[in-house]
């Protein structure tokens, strides 16, 4: 498996307009999604956008924040809120080009994976791995969106 770009770092927080209006207000973020819920993941949440650089030789690609608040006490972030009530960083995403092959992967070095492949906010599969087998790091894994295929090139 080849580990791709850092898609998302996700930042629980208790309330996301506030939280947009820190990002905007004090750090000065001048794109922000509007927020949307995914009952499916029991979240409601937005993107901090990070700004493109180009450089003579390279792209660097801006990394997104990914604003989440739990939408009930079902939520996956719900535990998190509670033993972190102010909020903070909740995974790391990161892109694959194969899904399917990243979770064999994952599962024949013995990590624990949370629950079903599904659909993420970015429109392509995702799954979780447990942070207690990622160096306390709760790590979301993505399947690179087609149209930025082009890293792995
Ligand atoms: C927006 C959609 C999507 C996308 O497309 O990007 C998303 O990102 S959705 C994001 C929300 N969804 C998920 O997080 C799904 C996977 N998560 C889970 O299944 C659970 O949150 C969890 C990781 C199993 C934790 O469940 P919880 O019930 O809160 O806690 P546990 O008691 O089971 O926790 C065990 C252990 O792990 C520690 N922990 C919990 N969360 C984290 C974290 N985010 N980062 C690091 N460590 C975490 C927790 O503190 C426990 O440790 P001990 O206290 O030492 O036992
Ligand atoms: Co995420």
């Amino acid at each position: 498996m080849k580990l791709g770009r850092l898609n998302h770092i996700g930042i629980a927080v208790p309330d996301i307009d506030a939280a947009i209006a820190h990002y905007r207000d004090v750090l000065g973020a001048t794109d922000i999604t509007e927020p949307f819920d995914l009952p499916e993941q029991g979240v409601r949440v937005c993107f901090v956008n990070t700004p493109t650089q180009s450089g003579p030789n390279s792209e660097l690609h801006g990394t997104q924040l990914e604003l989440l608040a739990p939408l009930d006490e079902n939520s996956p972030v719900h535990g998190f809120m509670q033993k972190n009530p102010a909020g903070g960083q909740h995974h790391l995403c990161f892109e694959v080009e194969d899904i399917a092959e990243a979770r064999t992967y994952f599962e024949s070095l013995g990590k624990r994976i949370l629950g079903p492949t599904r659909i993420g906010a970015h429109g392509t599969p995702i799954f979780f791995l447990h942070p207690k087998d990622m160096l306390g790091q709760l790590t979301e894994i993505m399947e690179t969106p087609k149209e930025d295929a082009h890293w792995s090139n």
